[in-house]
């Protein structure tokens, strides 16, 4: 049996200098060691004895700019590993080296080849959750393709991973269920979560999406069911920000459910009990981000994704200066509003706190919102109690007032409440405020009546209008009822997407206010910087730079961001400003500092390019195939 000390191993991915690695089998039992190519995409943060050990390698290694991957599997089971299987794109001698010939048909295509081919397969379902289940089936096949499509073809694809269809697919998670992705950590895996954490294949997590499923989308509590939505966002993790897929973590903290539907269910694949609440709820969560940060490091990042409000505010101020942690709903969808406001404000020609917002619900997204709206005010130089003045939010109890008769006001809810008698109806007091924004966070669809529509164009000579609550069916209004009702004058945003609307021979384009322009960026920043925890000045930093990469051609055909196709340049833009904030402010911790932050960005990023897995050797002058 030959064996060789190799110099390089992956044709294409490795120089050939100085590796040290362990020697290669050549016969029957090759196992292949793979380099891969994203070369400096370890980071130099401390996560862990174990990686520490790998840098110290990569270190020692000439080349410096190598990850190593044991790639252990051979003949079948390199088909059936998505991260490695390239289908019929590998290579006659790929087949051979890999003991995978004949177990493929004979034809080779390109990568190029393979994406017309399921790309021509998606548009054949005729039923976005058909289309979702083939694309899964695909991300559970060929990892790399499933990538290239999705990042190729955004704007069709997201609406199919993520909302609407994501909605669709948690309700019927049990019935489409195929395959496990991910973690499920119950309540009663109390004591033993790191040891649930070691059962998980990868090992090298950088971002952990987590649900407990109380608050999915506006769709209410859907328990594991929700287990669609940490699966969905790191798919775009990756496909939006190029955060590799090895490196991240969806996960369900099922502590049963309040949905009746679903207990009496029998596709229900949660446990069948009531929401345990209260110690043992939050015991959980506690050990859960312990257990993270023993198994993955200080710097890991961990989203909280769709819990319910009445933890969402209180967890958020618990860890957020404890463990590299965000809220999605409340900050990354701040974020991605206040960013919409800013560059409709080129279309109003006004300032920030020249305006009126009214906030249709007061809960997560919108009381997130209003508070990085004022930091955004407080920037233009007004004080907070003005910005505050500003801003006025209904709830289901009508406007926020003071003096509300029973029950109390939430202290989130409070810092907005006015001094202001009792008013139910959204229309009165939309005619009563006069706003000139307005923002719709509730989960209740069709509350911006024609009637509201109608208030908001007669105040306002470019009516700002954003319903963002999700999914499409939520949405407060429609895109055409927004510029049909204002005679094609309002500036509007949604959080899930509308198709654009023509009216009097021009075409309008509505932007996808979601948080999905921030998510993927700001994560990728605080990553690849190491820093220890997330500020509300990152999001910030990120609304001014989402609003600033929308162009003037843009704002001329409706949109207050840029066009979904251009994603992945967004979020990489995104993490260089995180990433710049971060050394600016000794937040970073990965050493030594990059001069060029943004090629260091590009450094971390996914490639969906396919590997070769012909050992370099062959090559090599002498050695004969
Ligand atoms: N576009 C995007 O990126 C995002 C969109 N969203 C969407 O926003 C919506 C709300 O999410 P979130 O803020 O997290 O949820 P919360 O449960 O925290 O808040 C919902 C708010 O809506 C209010 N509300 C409910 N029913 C009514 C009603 N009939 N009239 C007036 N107000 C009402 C609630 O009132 P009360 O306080 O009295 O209960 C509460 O203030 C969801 O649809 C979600 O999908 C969320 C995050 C991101
Ligand atoms: C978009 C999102 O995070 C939500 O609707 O909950
Ligand atoms: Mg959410």
């Amino acid at each position: 049996m030959a064996r060789v000390v190799l110099k390089g191993i992956c044709k294409g991915a490795l120089s050939a200098s100085g590796y040290r690695g362990p020697a290669l089998a050549l016969s029957g039992e090759l196992s292949c060691l793979h380099l891969t190519q994203q070369t400096t995409a370890e980071y130099h943060s401390v996560s862990g004895a174990k990686h520490a050990r790998k840098d110290r390698l990569r270190q020692e290694s000439k080349s410096g700019t190598q990850t190593e991957t044991q790639c252990k599997f051979r003949g079948v089971n390199v088909l059936r590993e998505p991260k490695f299987n390239k289908g019929t794109a590998f290579t006659l001698k790929e087949r051979q080296i890999m003991g995978i010939h004949g177990l493929l048909p004979p034809v080779v295509f390109t990568q190029d080849e393979q994406v017309a081919r399921v790309l021509a397969n998606v548009r054949n379902w005729d039923e976005p959750l058909e289309q979702y289940i083939y694309l899964n089936g695909l991300q559970d096949r060929n990892e790399k393709l499933f990538y290239r499509l999705v990042s190729d073809n955004i704007e069709e694809m997201a609406p199919i991973l993520y909302t609407p269809t994501v909605g669709q697919a948690c309700q019927k998670y049990g019935f489409i269920f195929r395959k496990p992705r991910g973690l499920f950590i119950t309540i009663n895996d109390l004591g033993h979560v790191y040891d649930i954490l070691c059962n998980f294949p990868e090992h090298n997590i950088k971002a952990v999406v987590v649900t407990d499923g109380e608050r999915i989308l506006g769709l209410g509590d859907l328990g594991a069911f929700g287990m669609g939505i940490p699966v969905g966002k790191l798919s775009l993790y990756t496909a939006m920000g190029g955060i590799p897929p090895q490196q991240c973590l969806p996960v369900v903290l099922d502590v049963g459910t309040d949905n009746e539907k679903l207990l009496t269910s029998r596709n229900y694949i949660g446990l069948r009990h009531k929401r345990v609440r209260g110690q043992r709820y939050d015991d959980l969560i506690e050990e859960f981000l312990e257990a993270v940060v023993r198994r993955y490091g200080q710097n890991t990042l961990i989203q909280f994704e769709d819990f319910a409000n009445h933890n969402a505010f209180r967890l958020l101020e618990k860890y957020q200066n404890k463990y590299l942690t965000f809220n999605d709903d409340i900050q990354g969808t701040a974020s991605v509003a206040v960013a919409g406001v800013i560059a409709a404000m080129r279309i109003t020609k006004t300032k920030l706190s020249e305006n009126k917002y009214l906030f249709f619900g007061a809960g997560e997204a919108a009381i997130g919102i209003a508070k990085l709206l004022m930091m955004a005010m407080e920037e233009e130089g007004v004080s907070p109690e003005e910005a505050r003045e500003k801003i006025w939010m209904v709830d289901s109890r009508g406007l926020l007032t003071v003096g509300r008769p029973s029950g109390g006001i939430s202290k989130e809810k409070l810092q907005f409440a006015k001094d202001y008698k009792h008013m139910p109806s959204l229309e009165d007091i939309c005619r009563e405020i006069k706003p000139s924004v307005a923002i719709g966070a509730a989960g209740q669809g069709g509350r911006f009546t024609e009637q509201f529509i109608k208030d908001m164009g007669s105040f306002n000579e470019r009516p700002i209008i954003f319903a963002l609550s999700n999914p499409t069916s939520l949405a407060e209004c429609t895109a055409e009822a927004a510029y049909v009702h204002t005679e094609g004058r309002a500036v509007f945003a949604s959080g899930s997407p509308f198709d654009p609307v023509s009216l009097n021979d021009q075409v309008f384009y509505p932007g996808q206010g979601n948080n999905a322009y921030i998510f993927p960026g700001v994560a990728l920043g605080t990553i690849v910087a190491g820093v220890h925890h997330v500020t509300d000045d990152m999001f910030l930093i990120a609304s001014k730079v989402l609003a600033g990469l929308v162009t003037d051609a843009d704002l001329a055909e409706g949109r207050v961001y840029p066009p979904l196709s251009t994603i992945r340049e967004v979020s990489t833009q995104l993490a260089t400003k995180i990433v710049e904030y971060a050394y600016d402010n000794d937040m970073a911790a990965t050493y030594p500092e990059p001069d060029d932050k943004e090629s260091f960005v590009r450094q971390h990023q996914y490639s969906t390019e396919y590997e070769s897995f012909v050992p370099e050797i062959y090559s090599w002058p002498g050695v004969v195939e």
